[in-house]
């Protein structure tokens, strides 16, 4: 599908989608459990795969019609799966079950799609390997596929931060079941942090204790995953909610309202401060879950995304528009996504008109609205690429057309339906 979007002026209710990030560790620890109900789930192509792997593990995953995942887990260790387990696009599922993986008593094989398949995988198998079990990348390239053979009995692992924050997510989500627990040393600063954070959240949900310690993260060997009262309920995706925000903030005079934005541990609600440093009206009401915003003049500013990978798309869209510099920073991680996303936006924003200059760890773009000129961008496969270039398409002038866009389906299904309900001008081809 291809969408083509003209100049809008949107005005409206959204409302936000489930977290991803929430959704997947619930459906794990679900399936670590001996079952869970999980309600307001995200439903998308990157939740499914972890629900297809829990399923693999032994687990049932049932959705019902008012979105409630009905699940049954394989409580504590996972079967060997019956076939290689196809975590499609997304690099959680890949983290996650790879350290799922690593605690059955046989063999599991993982892919994923071209995407996933050139992303970085090593440090973990390493710690699986220094953890007793075997874990290699066939190409041995440390990129999927993967082959990976339990069970490990826990013990203690040292890793790199810079790379990606799930391999801890990863271990210490494996590392309850153990028999000895996993203790964890970062080896360079962690990047992505808030996301252990979220994981240490979901985790006491799931009365599962895991702690920061002074050189890394240690959880305890021998828990049992059980929610409270058997249900778990996932709140509102930041990461998501910064494409409406970015939009009222580019595009509406007249203000557009975010429901479902209440406060969890994402790093990600961050884009509220940024949308607001950059000179928009924004208010966020933290106990109503509500964010309203207007177009105010913007402004370029500088912003580390150290701690908020995902966001970069969606800044480098309002610094394209913004007047000035947006200097984003601390992003070397960000290359390491479905997509080099820093020099995917450097290189579709200029087919925009956009001058940027890009540097192995930041991104300058160089904005003003009135250098946005429409025009045909690609979406490279990426949901988050293909957002944050709609965003633009709203105010550039003329048409813009984002190729390949039924990408959103990863993260934020139905995406250009709510951007249509806020009153954008866009049309759908097949
Ligand atoms: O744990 C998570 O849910 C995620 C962690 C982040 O990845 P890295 O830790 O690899 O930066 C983020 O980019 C991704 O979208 C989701
Ligand atoms: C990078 C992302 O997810 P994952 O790592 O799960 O593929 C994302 O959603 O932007």
């Amino acid at each position: 599908m291809n969408v083509t979007i003209s100049p809008s002026s949107l005005r409206g209710t959204a409302r936000a989608p489930p977290s991803k990030s929430y959704t997947h560790r619930a459906i794990l620890a679900a399936g670590y459990a001996d079952g869970a109900t999980v309600r307001d789930a995200l439903w998308s192509a990157d939740t499914r795969a972890t629900a297809r792997a829990v399923e693999l593990f032994g687990g049932d995953v049932d959705r019902r019609d008012d979105g409630t995942l009905a699940i049954e887990g394989f409580d504590g260790r996972p079967e060997v799966p019956a076939d290689v387990i196809d975590c499609d696009n997304s690099g959680t599922t890949m983290r996650l079950v790879t350290a799922a993986a690593a605690l059955a008593d046989g063999t599991t094989v993982l892919t994923g799609d071209e995407s996933l398949r050139s992303r970085p995988q090593g440090p973990l198998l390493e710690a699986i390997a220094d953890l007793g079990g075997e874990a290699e990348s066939t190409r041995g390239n440390g990129q999927a596929p993967l082959v990976v053979t339990g069970p490990i009995s826990g013990g203690e692992v040292s890793i790199p931060g810079d790379v990606s924050s799930q391999y801890i997510t990863a271990l210490l989500m494996a590392g309850a079941v153990t028999e000895e627990g996993i203790e964890i040393d970062l080896e360079t600063e962690l990047k992505s942090a808030p996301y252990v954070d979220i994981t240490l959240e979901l985790l006491e949900a799931y009365g599962v204790d895991a702690e920061k310690t002074d050189r890394g993260f240690a959880v305890e060997g021998g828990q049992s995953y059980r929610p409270t009262d058997g249900e778990y309920a996932v709140p509102g995706d930041f990461s998501s909610i910064s494409y409406p925000l970015a939009a009222g903030a580019i595009a509406s005079e007249d203000g557009v309202r975010i429901e479902g934005a209440n406060p969890s541990a994402q790093g990600d609600t961050a884009i509220v401060d940024i949308v607001d440093r950059m000179g928009a009206d924004v208010e966020w009401d933290q106990d109503a879950g509500t964010i309203d915003v207007e177009t105010g003049s913007l402004e370029g500013i500088e912003v580390s995304v150290e701690d908020t990978p995902d966001l970069l798309p969606t800044i480098a869209t309002l610094g394209a528009v913004a007047e000035g510099d947006t200097r984003i920073t601390n992003a070397e991680h960000v290359r390491y996504k479905e997509t080099d996303r820093v020099s995917a936006m450097a290189e579709e924003l200029g087919k925009l008109g956009v001058e940027t200059t890009e540097e192995q760890d930041s991104l300058t773009v160089h904005g003003g609205e009135s250098t946005l000129e429409g025009a045909t961008v690609e979406g490279r496969g990426d949901h988050r690429i293909i957002m944050a270039l709609a965003l633009a398409g709203l105010v550039a002038d003329g048409e813009t057309t984002v190729r390949g866009a039924d990408h959103v389906d990863v993260s934020f299904p139905g995406f250009f339906d709510v951007l249509a309900g806020l009153g954008a001008d866009l049309e759908k081809n097949e």
